[in-house]
């Protein structure tokens, strides 16, 4: 992938894969080109040049509806989360619509709407007990605590039934029982067979949950190793840290 913005490379020639099944941490400072990768790979950015692929097939020109429908879905850095609706709610909106697409749902919509919306609210409410949320499936999400409002956001990424998801911080802003939670979700996640690329910043985390780590720094993709490689190399603590990672 690489990707200009007027006199800025932000992606230099990156070029990586993601293994089936796996946690994939994505790691750099600020302006790194890790949101820009997430937006490319989800069809919100067009390359200048490069490549995504998703199971075999090119994901150049799709836009990010279908990207979703393909199976990859994301969250991102500032939630977007609708605040005046339920957990529930949340969750249920990103429910795959099952009569909508097709040519005839039009027709027998009257006589599947009920149906349909039991079955949505039965997946979502599924859902939030998957993440730990059952108990707020009522509460708007304004009365949720951060910890739960970024399990929610998690929450409505697996509502699309996405094979790869693409966190975006997940832990960000998080601590104590918070944290463990979601550490301890996205490992069971990545047990159940769902690929996972996450941007994150806390060291401590990428050790306890990253199967590999992809290093980005200026737009290049410096280096790419298990987190124990990554973390015991001096010059990329340098770069992260300007000292010990
Ligand atoms: N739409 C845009 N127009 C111009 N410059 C952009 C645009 N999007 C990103 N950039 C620049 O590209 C570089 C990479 O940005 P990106 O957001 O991908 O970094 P990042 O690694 O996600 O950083 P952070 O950790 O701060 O979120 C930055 O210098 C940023 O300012």
């Amino acid at each position: 992938m690489s990707k200009r913005f007027g006199g800025l490379q932000a992606l230099n020639d990156c070029t990586f894969s993601i293994d089936s099944g796996k946690i994939i941490c994505l790691v750099g400072p600020n302006g790194a080109g890790k949101t820009t990768i997430f937006n490319a790979i989800t069809g919100f950015l067009k390359l200048d040049q490069g490549s995504v692929f998703f199971r075999g097939n090119g994901l150049t020109g799709i836009g990010p509806q279908k990207i979703v429908r393909a199976g990859i879905a994301r969250t991102f850095q500032n939630l977007r989360l609708f605040g005046d609706l339920t957990a529930l709610e949340n969750v249920a909106s990103a429910v795959p619509n099952q009569f909508g697409e097709e040519p005839l749902g039009a027709l027998f919509r009257p006589i599947h709407t009920a149906r349909s919306q039991r079955k949505t609210r039965e997946t979502a409410r599924g859902i939030l007990e998957e993440v730990g949320l059952a108990d707020q499936a009522e509460a708007f999400v304004r009365n949720l605590s951060y910890g739960e409002q970024k399990l929610l956001c998690i929450a409505r990424v697996l509502a699309t039934g996405a094979e790869l998801l693409l966190l975006d911080e997940p832990t960000s802003g998080l601590s104590g029982d918070a944290l463990e939670k979601v550490m301890v979700l996205l490992r069971r996640l990545r047990d159940e067979g769902r690929s996972q690329l996450v941007v994150e910043h806390n060291t401590r985390v990428v050790q306890q949950i990253a199967d590999e780590v992809l290093f980005l720094h200026q737009g290049h993709l410096m280096a790419q190793g298990t987190p124990e490689a990554i973390m015991a190399d001096p010059k990329l603590a340098e770069i992260y840290f300007g000292g010990a990672l």
